[in-house]
């Protein structure tokens, strides 16, 4: 395969709260290629927001990276290396925040957040917002801006442009609203779009056909997308390949089939019973039981261990990174759990938690999570 448009490489992220070091986003890796949509999905906290905002360096303080390279079409969002007294800095061929701001933030990555209200002023018109912004990223005039701004407004599916034009954001639907942001992030025609559960405050039916027009413009311009989701349904809809993440790191990684029809992490597993799904009848789905824990001091060993139905003793005390566990001649599959022949320190010897823990602590969690938690 070619060199991927984005690369991260253990990507750490941290808060310094009061409380403690939170650590949201704590070594994760993950390539995008050309023209492809890649999930990120998890339930609440397991980081992806953190992760996505780390790829444009948006993280605001207390937060910090603190360790990982991101490179996007062979520049260096981040990197770092070790000055002379073996602390770690911003690498040379790290991209300055100028760089970022005008080279890379809205032009060559474009962000879709959940609540377009938070992207749009809601002072101005929906269409002078999406001239101004075409006006100030191209190299257009007024007139031309606003003729480019009416193609992408009716490209994005919303009727009668021209007059939608002159309106106010709060004059649209969620939908519609939805809609102009997809407009403003294809308008300077990035290389990757990073859209953060842009549709999760909508209703299916609305859902899905914002999801089918992303289909449809991403093969129009062949864009890579990073897709971050709760939703197992909406990964099966648009996504190639899927980066599955639990409590800051990335447990499972699969193109889209593969997750789906050979799982082979027990999260994702408990993720996909926990959620209708389109392509099967399941009598009763099954929530994933007791909560994700605080990133701040994660379980031991396997992160997961304390909800997985598979644990073992070793899994409280072995740390699985991702690893290959793909059959031979099969597409690459990659899962972070000790079950796999790929780790070989003992699954199948180790004494399984389940009895233990279902007479203990676990009879203790009252509160039952779900797949879907906001
Ligand atoms: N500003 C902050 N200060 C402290 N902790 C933070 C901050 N922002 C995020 N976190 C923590 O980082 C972790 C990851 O949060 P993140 O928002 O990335 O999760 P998420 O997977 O996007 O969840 P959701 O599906 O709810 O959006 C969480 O434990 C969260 O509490
Ligand atoms: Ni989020």
């Amino acid at each position: 395969m070619s060199e991927p448009l984005l690369s991260v490489e253990n990507l750490k992220t941290q808060f310094f709260t009061e409380e403690g070091t939170v650590r949201a986003v704590d070594g994760v890796s993950f390539d995008v290629h050309e023209g492809e949509i890649v999930g990120l999905v998890g339930e609440s906290g397991a980081g992806k927001s953190v992760a996505t905002s780390s790829i444009l360096r948006l993280v605001d303080s207390p937060g910090e990276i603190v360790d990982g390279e991101i490179t996007f079409k062979g520049r260096t969002l981040f990197g770092l290396e070790e000055d002379a007294s073996g602390e770690p800095r911003p690498s040379d061929g790290m991209l300055s925040e100028e760089e970022m701001r005008r080279e890379i933030r809205g032009t060559e990555i474009a962000i879709i957040f959940q609540d377009p209200m938070e992207s749009l002023n809601p002072v101005f018109t929906v269409g002078g917002q999406l001239r101004e912004f075409i006006e100030l990223n191209r190299d257009l005039d007024e007139a031309a801006a606003k003729e480019e701004a009416i193609d992408m407004l009716r490209e994005v599916g919303i009727p009668d442009p021209e007059a939608r034009y002159d309106e106010y954001p709060h004059q649209f639907s969620g939908g519609m609203r939805q809609r102009v942001l997809i407009a403003m992030a294809l308008a300077c025609q990035p290389d990757l779009i990073i859209a953060d559960e842009p549709t999760t405050a909508l209703d299916v039916t609305v859902e899905g056909q914002i999801l089918e027009l992303v289909s449809d413009l991403q093969e129009k311009y062949d864009t890579a997308f990073v897709w971050v989701t709760h939703d197992m349904s909406v990964v099966a809809e648009i996504c190639d390949r899927v980066n599955v993440m639990y409590l800051g790191e990335i447990i499972e990684q699969a193109p889209v089939d593969e997750l789906f029809y050979d799982t082979k992490h027990p999260y994702t597993r408990a993720l996909l019973d926990s959620m209708p799904r389109p392509d099967e009848t399941v009598e009763e789905l099954e929530p994933i039981r007791g909560v994700m824990p605080e990133a701040i001091n994660p379980p031991s060993g396997c992160r997961f261990h304390p909800r997985c139905p598979e644990a073992r003793e070793v899994c409280t005390e072995f740390h699985p990174e991702p690893r290959d566990v793909s059959d031979p001649g099969e597409p690459s599959h990659a899962a972070a759990c000790v079950m796999h022949d790929a780790f070989d320190v003992g699954y199948d010897g180790s004494r399984p938690l389940e009895e233990e823990a279902s007479g203990g602590f676990r009879a203790g969690l009252t509160q039952i999570g779900g797949g879907s938690d906001e």
